[in-house]
């Protein structure tokens, strides 16, 4: 393989308003880093995009949004490809490499509705739209008097769906809101004691085939160490806790000048049971901290739930 730097890179990336947005960021970014480089977009539909009217983590989940995309670059189609890290299997495919991982965006879940300005002024029967269980489960556990109602599609539809009346409020990631410019449908953000966030959220990832080391060095300038280390201290918990998106989990790392607070949780899907757990650590040892809080879990009981779960 060769190591002369690249004059054009192929971008592969879904096609969804917030996937073309942070491909165009990341071309971008590399266009003000590299003014004689040519960089394209391959967009792409996956799996995920098509299975519309099924809870994805019924079907599979994660990987379905990133597999096409590494098809790509296996191809030789494309050079990188762009995600949410929240939607990249904790354990990549051998022969792949997160290259690197972009400065984080809000983290946090956004309560977003036109009635009521946070979720502690719903009342008692109020429905709140949303198909992730790790928001479900949260709802249920601290606010068990509102209904969850499934609510899937991109943000758009999202949106559409609250604003025909469907739902009283709808919860989905700040990152997304802000990045399309609608940063002002955000009633308040959610804390993280109401709604930890999923290992990942509001972080871009660049996948690459490991083989490609002329596009190591030209992407390393794009990876932001706090981000880098937080992502990863939150991914370990998940992958060591089996990484599969059938569990209610959140997990949210911080970083204080290298010091990484690490917190995070297991539910039974209904909310009943939920377990959670918190370590600080260096940001060096990021991989081991998110190790140390999944022990934590299992010890204070994410066993017992993720055994009922089948996990
Ligand atoms: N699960 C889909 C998904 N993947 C990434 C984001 C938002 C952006 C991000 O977290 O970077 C979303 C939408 C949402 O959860 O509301």
């Amino acid at each position: 393989m060769t190591t002369t730097a690249p004059t054009r890179l192929v971008i592969a990336t879904r096609e969804s308003p917030l996937a073309l947005w942070q491909a165009h960021h990341i071309r971008d970014r590399l266009l003000a880093l590299y003014p004689g480089l040519t960089v394209e977009l391959l967009g792409m539909t996956t799996q995920g995009d098509r299975i519309l009217d099924v809870t994805l983590n019924k079907i599979g989940g994660k990987g379905l949004f990133v597999k096409e995309l590494e098809t790509a670059l296996q191809d030789g189609r494309a050079d990188l490809a762009v995600h949410s890290m929240k939607d990249v299997p904790m354990v990549l495919p051998e022969g792949f490499a997160m290259a690197a991982v972009a400065e984080r965006e809000s983290p946090f879940d956004a309560f977003v509705s036109n009635t009521y300005a946070a979720v502690a002024d719903l009342p008692a029967g109020a429905v709140v739209g949303t198909s992730s269980l790790r928001r479900e489960s949260q709802l249920r556990a601290r606010f068990p008097h509102l209904v969850i109602k499934p609510l899937r599609g991109n943000i758009n539809t999202r949106l559409r769906k609250l604003d025909e009346g469907e739902y009283d409020a709808i919860i989905l990631a700040a990152a997304g809101l802000i990045r399309l410019e609608m940063g002002e449908r955000v009633r308040a953000l959610m804390s993280a004691e109401d709604s930890l966030p999923a290992p990942g959220q509001g972080a871009l990832g660049i996948e690459i085939l490991a083989s490609r080391d002329d596009l190591k060095a030209l992407l390393a300038p794009l990876n932001h160490a706090a981000t880098a280390a937080c992502v990863e201290a939150e991914r370990a918990v998940s992958r060591r806790l089996g990484g599969s998106c059938q569990v209610p989990l959140g997990a949210f790392a911080e970083d204080d000048d290298g010091f990484l607070r690490l917190r995070s949780f297991v539910a039974s899907p209904d909310g009943s049971d939920i377990v959670y757990a918190e370590a600080n650590g260096s940001r060096a040892a990021a991989d081991g901290l998110g190790n140390q809080v999944a022990d934590l879990l299992l010890t204070e009981g994410a066993a017992e739930i993720l055994k009922t779960l089948g996990q």
